[in-house]
C-alpha cells in the first residue's frame, strides 16, 4: 500500500534493553532487578539475553559520556530530548561507540526502535546517529571532554564515564594518584565477576569450584569465582552449602571472626544484617566455634531474608533499629559487625545506574547514621571486645572520618587495631594500616573498607 508506514518491529534484545533503560529512568528501577524480569517476559535466552544485558548495562554505565556526545551531535542538550527518544539514542550511541555492531545495523535498528517508541522523532534520531557514527569514541571524547592537562578530574569523568565528585572522591582515597584512579574507573566499567562463598563446615572451596566449573578465589579461603550463568540455580546455593558473595565481603567478615580476642568469645552481633550475606558467613563460622550470632536489621523484608540466609545456623534475627538496642544488649557481645548503610561507591560495577543516582547530598544523612550505628556497636561490645566497621564505599568521609568521629564523640575507650594481619598472608596493596581498603582494580573485589576497633 503506497504511503503505508513500515511496521516498526525492533528486535527483541534491543527492545528488552530499551524497556530496562526506560524503567530505570522513568520508574527509578534497578537494572539488575528489572532486566531479568523483562528477559523472562520476552523469553530471551543465551546470546540474545547476553546482548540485551550488554546494551542495558553499557548504556547505563556510560550514560554521562553518551549524553555529552548525543548533545553535541544533536546541537541541543539531552535534557531537551523527549525521554523515549533519548533512551533509544543512548542505546544506539552505545552500539556505535562501544560495540562491534556494524554502524548501519546500529543506526537502522535504533531508528526502528524510535519509530515504535517515539514516532515523531525518527528523522531526528536518524540524523543524530549519522552524525555520531563516523567518529571513534576517542575522537568524540577529545571533542566533548576538557583537556587532561587543564583539568584531569573533569577529563577522567568524561573519558571514563563517572560523575566528577566520584572521580574526586576515588582520587582522594587513592592518595591523589590519578593513574591508579584511572585504572579503578576503567575497572568500574567492566562486567563484575560473580563470587560464591563456600560456607565453612558445609562446603570446601576447591571441591565447590570443581562442582560448578569455577576456580578457587585468589584470597578468601571460601571464595569460588564463577565463569557465568545463573548462580541462584546452582544446587550448592539452593541447598545452602554456598551463597553468592563478593570475595571482599567474605574477607572483611572473616577478618572480624579471626581477630585475636582475650576472654569469652561466644556472642557475636551483626548490627546491619540484611540481606544476610555476611551473617551467612559469620553464622557458619560461629557454628564451628560454638558461638551464637544475633543479627539486627531495621527493614522487615530484609530481616526475613537474613532468616532465610541463615537457616540451620546459630543465628537469631531481630527486626529492630540497631541504634536503639535493648538494655540486655549493652556490653553483651564479644565481636560486633557494623556493615553500615553507605553510598555503595565501592560496588559501582554491579549497579550500572547507581553512579548517576548518587549525589554528594546523600553523604550527610548516611554518615550521621553510620556514626550512630557505630556508637551503638561501641555500647554493645564488652570491654576488650572487637568492633568491625565495614562499608562498600571507599569515600573518606564514610570511612576514616566516620570512624574517627564516632570514636571521638562516643566518649568510650575504643582504639583502632591493625586489621592488615587479619587478611590472607601475602595479600598485596593493603596500604599503611591500621585500616584496610580493598579495591576492584587491585584485588578484583568490591572496594570494601574495614576498620577494626577494640573497646578498652
Ligand atoms: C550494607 S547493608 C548490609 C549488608 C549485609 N551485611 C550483607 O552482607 O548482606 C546495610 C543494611 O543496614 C540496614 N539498616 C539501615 N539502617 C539500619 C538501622 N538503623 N538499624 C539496623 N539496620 C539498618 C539496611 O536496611 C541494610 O539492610
Amino acid at each position: 500500500m503506497r504511503g503505508a508506514v513500515r511496521a516498526a518491529r525492533p528486535d527483541l534484545p534491543r527492545r528488552a534493553a530499551y524497556e530496562a533503560v526506560a524503567a530505570v529512568h522513568r520508574d527509578g528501577a534497578y537494572a539488575n532487578l528489572v532486566l531479568p524480569a523483562i528477559l523472562r517476559d520476552l523469553r530471551l535466552h543465551g546470546r540474545d539475553a547476553a546482548f540485551a544485558t550488554e546494551l542495558t548495562y553499557g548504556a547505563l554505565r556510560h550514560e554521562g559520556t553518551l549524553d555529552l556526545i548525543i548533545g553535541a551531535a544533536a546541537g541541543r542538550e539531552v535534557a531537551r530530548i523527549d525521554p523515549p527518544a533519548r533512551d533509544a539514542l543512548r542505546l544506539g550511541a552505545y552500539q556505535l561507540l562501544h560495540t562491534r555492531v556494524p554502524a548501519h545495523a546500529a543506526v537502522s535498528a535504533t531508528v526502528d526502535l524510535v519509530r515504535s517508541v517515539a514516532p515523531g522523532a525518527t528523522g531526528f534520531a536518524n540524523a543524530v546517529l549519522r552524525e555520531i557514527a563516523p567518529q571513534t569514541l576517542d575522537a568524540w571524547i577529545a571533542k566533548v571532554a576538557p583537556p587532561y592537562e587543564e583539568d584531569p578530574v573533569a577529563h577522567l569523568a568524561v573519558a571514563d564515564s563517572h560523575p566528577q565528585w566520584i572521580v574526586r572522591a576515588f582520587s582522594e582515597a587513592l592518595g591523589g594518584d590519578l593513574d591508579e584512579t584511572t585504572r579503578l574507573l576503567i575497572e568500574d566499567n567492566q562486567r563484575p565477576p560473580v563470587h560464591l562463598c563456600a560456607r565453612p563446615g558445609r562446603a570446601d572451596a576447591v571441591e565447590l569450584a570443581d562442582e560448578v566449573g569455577g576456580a578457587p578465589g585468589a584470597f578468601s579461603p571460601y571464595a569460588v569465582y564463577l565463569p557465568g550463568g545463573a548462580p541462584g540455580d546452582l544446587p550448592a546455593v539452593v541447598e545452602g552449602r554456598a551463597h553468592v558473595q563478593d570475595e571482599g565481603s567474605q574477607l572483611v567478615a572473616a577478618a572480624l571472626a579471626q581477630a585475636p580476642l582475650d576472654g569469652a568469645d561466644a556472642r557475636w552481633l551483626d548490627l546491619c544484617a540484611g540481606p544476610g550475606g555476611k551473617t551467612g558467613l559469620l553464622g557458619a563460622l560461629a557454628a564451628q566455634r560454638g558461638a551464637e550470632v544475633t543479627a539486627v536489621e531495621v527493614a522487615e523484608h530484609r530481616a526475613r531474608l537474613v532468616e532465610q540466609a541463615t537457616r540451620g545456623m546459630p543465628v537469631t534475627v531481630l527486626h529492630q533499629d540497631g541504634r536503639a538496642l535493648d538494655p540486655w544488649m549493652e556490653g553483651a557481645f564479644d565481636r560486633v559487625l557494623v556493615d553500615a548503610p553507605c553510598t555503595g561507591l565501592g560496588s559501582l560495577r554491579r549497579r550500572p545506574e547507581s553512579r548517576w543516582r548518587r549525589q554528594p547530598s546523600d553523604l550527610p544523612p548516611l554518615t550521621r547514621l553510620q556514626r550512630e550505628l557505630l556508637r551503638s556497636a561501641f555500647t554493645a561490645v564488652r570491654p576488650g571486645g572487637l568492633v568491625a566497621y565495614v562499608t562498600c564505599s571507599p569515600h573518606l568521609v564514610e570511612t576514616h572520618v566516620t570512624v574517627t568521629e564516632a570514636a571521638r564523640r562516643s566518649g568510650l575507650p575504643v582504639d583502632l587495631v591493625d586489621a592488615r594481619p587479619l587478611l590472607p598472608a601475602g595479600m598485596p596493596g593493603l596500604g599503611a594500616g591500621p585500616t584496610v581498603q580493598l579495591w576492584p582494580h587491585r584485588h578484583g573485589t568490591d572496594a570494601m573498607f574495614l576498620a577494626l576497633l577494640r573497646r578498652g
